[in-house]
């Protein structure tokens, strides 16, 4: 169970009708019956979004200088087969012949043996959270939370399973679907063995349809193919990283969890591209060594515990916990950031990838997990994807993705050489030339260590050759030459390694919600939404005191001020008691607020009020705007502010 920041139960449900009252976010084509998996942003929503995305530019973009794109979603279909998402970007699915209902299975397995174990619980005595079943929703529930006991030996199965259920592909789930006896939950119907489905949205890009293409499941392969761009606009220096925000679409199997799985979501992504050679080095490792962080990894979660201590991240990559400086100090800077966004520290963790699990790319990645309702939910993927994608779109374009670097000191190297006599290597194998010379480039340096010796002992040799009749051809020495000799070389050229941190914005908002949400005991428990000012949609509230007309001068000023400043301000001059007018507010998490009374008509004097505590100050307007753009710049806090203005006790606005 999750708890707010009161220590009070974590309720969902008021937080859901929250969203949904203040329009925070909403289902799409609602009316229309809507479609599982889309969602609209009202306009708290979009003003979130839009500031989680700003702090997120000038965390990443800004301070790191990146070099920002914006590549199209339509993606054509060779380039995503070339990345491998054509054939490999897709998870499990199993139906029920009967009733055709589809479940993802690796979900399907979970939800049914956490819910025996909940089963296994309530029979033991101890207390079981259940789900509410939402009938208007029509909600697709697993209804097997029964009290049945189940052996010691099988919930410690169960809890091992779950501990590491992203690690299974679609034949071990069958499997386990038949051990367990894992059935339509509804119906209890048998289910066909679980196979691939391919996430992504297929479409055709002209009108004779004739180049077949993909929304994109991510932004990363717009970034990939401008890699050659970029290093040149960069000077041809290294390391450096891209960014990119946008939106990314994924056909997932069984949306759930409203903003947590959907099927269009906005992403922001970095690609960091490093030198492979020295240690994947940051340099600026040292500024972020001593942050601390929980670090779950493979062993801790084969040992099936899920807490861990919080390391040092420069002590995780001295230890090779972390592989590289330079996946720590990304690890280190998402922390930093969603810190900064009003994420609950406690409710953060990184948890490595088991290698099963990783994405066809990947050679190392942690997720950052932030703790929600719905368990631990990855928010931020951190993978080390090394040359995976420059090296798949070079070889297949032919278009050099790679990094020239001048050497400090020339390079001697020692390697087998082969010439070919191109007079007489023509006309013997004609048409067959290309795949023959190419078979002999492809040749490694101990193979032709060997075939020279060959050469010399018998004046023939013979190599596999892929497409001719046979499939090998034979040489002899009037053709062909095998000779040690030293290369001097005087660039290197390597391929990048890519690190990529890579965020949803959704599934982020989603938890910004969750852990900045609480109830404030009074009359009635009012819903408060304790955002950083800097996140908050809105950051000022005007209030006059009454609908009188007197006040309207002043409050029309004091917002035309706001504005000019750049601060968002929301008049409420409707009749409603201030005090409901407040709590109106907090629930949109708007984290001050301006009253203006009959002595402010007299003194031009105002009061201040802060959203978490009810506090406020008077001062002059002056003074009051001025506290309002320090708190919201963030160089002062609440507590700053109070010191140095006048603590006011004279309405009781709550
Ligand atoms: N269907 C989705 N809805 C909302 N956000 C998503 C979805 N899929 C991925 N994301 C976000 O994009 C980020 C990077 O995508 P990535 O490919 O690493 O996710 P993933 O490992 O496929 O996610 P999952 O295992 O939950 O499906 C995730 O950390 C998450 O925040």
């Amino acid at each position: 169970m999750t708890t707010t920041k009161t220590g009070a139960p974590f309720d969902r449900a008021s937080l859901e009708s929250l969203a949904k009252r203040r329009m925070f976010y909403t289902p799409s084509f609602e009316i229309y019956g809507g479609v599982s998996g889309l969602y609209d942003y009202g306009p708290p929503g979009c003003a979130l979004q839009a500031n989680v995305v700003d702090t997120w530019r000038k965390h990443f973009v800004l301070e790191e200088d990146m070099l920002e794109v914006d590549c199209t979603m339509l993606t054509p279909h060779e380039v995503l087969k070339t990345s491998g998402h054509v054939d490999k970007f897709a998870d499990w699915m199993c139906k029920d012949p009967k009733t055709g209902e589809i479940f993802r299975a690796d979900h399907l397995v979970e939800e049914v043996l956490e819910s025996r174990l909940k089963g296994d619980k309530e029979a033991r005595g101890q207390k079981v959270e259940v789900e509410e079943e939402d009938p208007k929703k029509k909600k697709k529930k697993v209804k097997e939370i029964k009290a049945v006991k189940l052996d010691d030996a099988v919930v410690q199965e169960y809890e091992e399973i779950l501990a590491k259920i992203d690690n299974y592909d679609g034949p071990e789930l069958g499997l386990l679907m038949k051990k367990y006896d894992i059935k339509n939950p509804a119906t209890g119907g048998e289910l066909e063995p679980p196979v691939a489905f391919n996430l992504m949205f297929q479409t055709s890009i002209g009108p004779s349809s004739n180049i077949a293409g993909y929304l994109r499941p991510e932004t990363a392969q717009g970034q990939f193919l401008n890699f050659a761009k970029m290093l040149d606009f960069n000077q041809q220096s290294m390391p450096f990283a891209s960014a990119s925000i946008g939106k990314s679409f994924r056909n997932e199997i069984s949306p759930r969890s409203g903003l947590l799985r959907v099927r269009e979501f906005l992403m922001a992504e970095i690609e960091h591209y490093v030198d492979p050679e020295g240690g994947k080095k940051h340099p600026r490792f040292d500024e972020i060594k001593d942050v601390e962080l929980a670090l779950l990894n493979r062993e801790v979660q084969l040992s099936g515990k899920t807490t861990v201590e919080r390391t040092p991240i420069g002590k995780a990559v001295e230890t090779r916990l972390v592989d590289n400086e330079t996946l720590g100090y990304f690890l280190a800077r998402i922390q930093l950031f969603m810190e900064r966004i009003g994420v609950d520290k406690t409710k953060l963790r990184f948890r490595q990838h088991m290698a099963n699990e990783m994405a066809h790319y990947a050679a190392d990645c942690w997720d950052a997990e932030l703790l929600t309702s719905y368990g631990w939910i990855e928010c931020t993927g951190c993978a080390d994807r090394s040359a995976y994608d420059l090296s798949v779109h070079a070889k297949k374009t032919g278009a050099p993705l790679v990094v020239r670097e001048p050497r400090k000191e020339p390079l001697k190297i020692e390697e087998w050489q082969i010439d070919l006599d191109k007079k007489k290597f023509g006309p013997k194998f004609k048409k067959d030339g290309k795949s023959v010379e190419a078979a002999i480039e492809a040749l490694t340096q101990d193979m032709r260590e060997k075939l020279s010796l060959d050469l010399k002992n018998s004046g023939k040799i013979t190599i596999d050759v892929e497409g001719v009749a046979d499939g090998t051809v034979e040489l002899d020495k009037d053709l062909i030459n095998i000779e040690k000799r030293t290369r001097v070389e005087n660039t290197r050229e390597y391929t990048p390694n890519v690190i990529e941190p890579s965020f949803g914005i959704g599934r982020i908002i989603y938890c910004l919600l969750e852990h900045n949400f609480w109830t404030r005991e009074g009359d009635e428990a009012r819903g408060v939404l304790s955002f950083p000012p800097s996140i908050a949609p809105t950051k000022v509230l005007l209030v006059p005191l009454s609908t009188n007309p007197a006040f309207t001068p002043l409050v029309a000023r004091l917002s035309s001020r706001l504005r000019s400043l750049g601060i968002s301000s929301r008049v409420d001059d409707s009749s409603a008691s201030i005090g409901k007018r407040y709590s109106r507010n907090d629930e949109l998490g708007t984290p001050l607020g301006v009253t203006v009374d009959f002595q402010s008509v007299k003194d031009n004097t105002v009061t201040l009020r802060e959203r978490d505590s009810t506090k406020q100050v008077r001062a002059s307007d002056d003074k009051v705007l001025d506290a309002i753009k320090a708190i919201v710049e963030g160089r002062e806090s609440w507590a700053d502010v109070q010191k140095r203005l006048p603590a006011f006790e004279g309405q009781d606005v709550d």
